[in-house]
Parts: structure tokens; C-alpha cells; sequence
């Protein structure tokens, strides 16, 4: 991973010069980074100058480094575009069931896939949204759903995430979506995660919230017993905070849940451990710790090219 610096970069810049200089010089843009331009570069570069097309904002857990971005030439928005319509061309073929993940970078694969199947590229492709806001997305998109009882047999799966690390274990679900996305994502033959380079950590927990979904019934106490749990109480500076909307208003999943979210100084020693009692709290529903599901991560960089991680075996 290249190091960060603290800097902001006019949005402007940097986007444009990549791409004529990807188009000029295909070589220069990395591994199969080149393939995805080619036959898009046309259409791409007008898009690109667009506002992406997302739906409106979500109440979002924080995340420290939030705003940072490499001193480099695209935007993080331009990167999750990118790594979003990389991560289509090259996974979703014709007649597949596609899991269609939550959260901005998702969004633009979700965009692809309906701008495929209008233009003809893909065809009979059926999805199975994780989230409200995904469902409309896709609805508005004319792509074809289908819900986790109709069918489980899904080809691809294609999300974004909070934190990768090294492993490709992730934190998910500062976007509140993490229990549909679970489901969907584990029943994938190939889950393809999406992110730019600000999402990769050296382990989990340390940049933000690592969310925990709840019951609403006495998730006071729920939420006490959570940071006592071994795994948890024992990460330096470990504290827990109810999710809020609008000010004094606890956030609700759409499954109408309440969400915690767990705050580190430092990376989870043990994930596999801190998932597992996690699980074993009742009134817990589910935890954002997505330990040996994915099996791809594309990440976006800076330089407007994309580095595909396979799992390590
Ligand atoms: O609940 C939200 C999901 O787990 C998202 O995939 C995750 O928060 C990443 O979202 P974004 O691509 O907006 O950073």
C-alpha cells in the first residue's frame, strides 16, 4: 500500500489526465486496468466529470480518515467508480444472479449492471438487493430482483467494505446493512469486494466503527454485555455507542434493529474470537466482522487504476 498523505486535491484535476493517459499509453494503466478502459474509454470520460450518481446520503458510522486522500490524481469518488464498473465488466456475465451490495462504491456497480442490461452487454441478469436503498436503486434501474427465498444460488456477489485487511477479512456495515448483506454475500460463489486504497488496514477495528446490530429490546443492557465480552473489553480503548439519526433519534436497520457501534485504539487482536462471542450475546443479530467470505478484493488507487487481491490460499 502507498503511504497517505493529508491533502486535499481540486476534484477536478487528475481524472481526465489518467484516462487520456490511459487511452494514449494502455500500458500505463495496470494489469487488466487497461482491458476495462479500452472499450469503455468513450462513454467513460463524460461520464466521469458527472456527480456520481448515488442515492441520498445514509447516516453513516464514522470513520477517522474519512476525507483523506493520496496525493495522487483521482478522487475517492472517481476511485469507487471505477473499481465499482471494473468490478461488472469483468464478473457479472449474461443469465447470472447477482448479489447487489449497499453503500456508495456498491452503488455504482449497481448503475453498470442496469446501464448493461439497457444497452444490451447483459441480459437476463436477476439481483438480490441488501438493502432498501439498493432495492430502489435497482428498481429504478430495471433490474430484475428476486429475494433470498425466491433463490440462493447466487453466482456473484459484489459489495463494498469499511476495512479490508491483509487476509481480505473485512468490517462492514457503518451504512447499517450489514445483516442482509451477510446473507446474500454467504451464499456467493464469488464475492467481489469493492474499495478504494483508503479502505485497506493492517487489521480491523482500528479506523472507525466496528458495528454490531442489535435488538432493540434492552439494548442497553445488550450493549453492556457487549463490551464486557473477552475479546472486546480486552483492545485498548474500547468503548460502545448506541447509533443515532438525527441528533437524539436512534438509528433503525431496515430490518428495524438498533445498531452499536464498537471504537478501538488499536486492531482487534483476535477477530475470529471477538465474532464468535459476539454471536453467542443474546439479543445480538448479527456483527460487521466478515471473517473467509471474500474471495476477490478490487481496489481502487489513485492513479485511476485498479489492483485485483486474490484470498490468500
Ligand atoms: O452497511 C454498509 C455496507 O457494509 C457498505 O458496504 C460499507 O459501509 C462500505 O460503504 P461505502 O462503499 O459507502 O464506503
Amino acid at each position: 500500500m502507498e503511504p497517505f498523505r493529508k491533502a486535499v486535491l481540486p476534484q477536478s484535476l487528475g481524472v481526465t489526465a489518467v484516462l487520456l493517459l490511459s487511452l494514449r499509453h494502455p500500458s500505463s494503466v495496470a494489469g487488466s486496468s487497461a482491458s476495462f478502459l479500452r472499450p469503455a474509454a468513450p462513454s467513460l470520460l463524460p461520464r466521469l466529470r458527472q456527480r456520481p450518481l448515488v442515492s441520498a446520503p445514509q447516516p453513516q458510522a464514522p470513520r477517522r480518515h474519512q476525507l483523506r486522500m493520496a496525493v495522487g490524481t483521482v478522487s475517492q469518488d472517481e476511485m469507487k467508480k471505477i473499481v465499482g464498473y471494473k468490478a461488472v465488466d469483468d464478473y457479472v456475465k449474461s443469465d447470472m444472479l447477482v448479489g447487489l451490495g449497499t453503500g456508495s462504491t456498491a452503488a455504482f456497480a449497481v448503475e453498470r449492471i442496469g446501464e448493461k442490461l439497457k444497452s444490451g452487454e447483459l441480459s437476463n441478469i436477476v439481483g438480490i438487493p441488501t438493502s432498501e436503498r439498493t432495492k430502489e436503486q435497482a428498481l429504478s434501474l430495471n433490474i430484475p430482483l428476486v429475494t433470498l427465498d425466491d433463490r440462493y444460488d447466487i453466482d456473484v456477489a459484489i459489495d463494498g467494505a469499511d476495512e479490508v485487511d491483509p487476509n481480505l477479512d473485512l468490517v462492514k456495515g457503518r451504512g447499517g446493512a450489514l445483516l442482509r448483506e451477510k446473507l446474500v454475500e454467504e451464499c456467493a460463489k464469488e464475492f467481489v469486494v469493492i474499495v478504494d486504497e483508503t479502505k485497506l488496514q493492517k487489521g480491523l477495528g482500528v479506523d472507525g466503527a466496528m458495528p454490531v446490530e442489535v435488538n432493540k429490546f434492552c439494548w442497553k443492557f445488550v450493549m453492556d454485555r457487549i463490551k464486557g465480552l473477552p475479546s472486546i473489553k480486552a483492545v485498548k480503548g474500547c468503548r460502545a455507542e448506541l447509533r443515532m439519526q438525527d441528533g437524539d433519534k436512534p438509528y433503525e436497520t431496515d430490518n428495524q434493529n438498533y445498531i452499536v457501534d464498537l471504537y478501538f485504539d488499536e486492531p482487534l487482536a483476535d477477530a475470529k474470537q471477538a465474532a464468535s462471542e459476539l454471536l453467542g450475546v443474546t439479543g445480538v443479530v448479527e456483527h460487521g466482522l466478515f471473517l473467509n467470505m471474500a474471495t476477490v478484493c478490487l481496489v481502487g488507487k489513485p492513479d485511476g487504476t485498479v489492483d485485483a487481491i486474490k484470498r490468500p490460499s
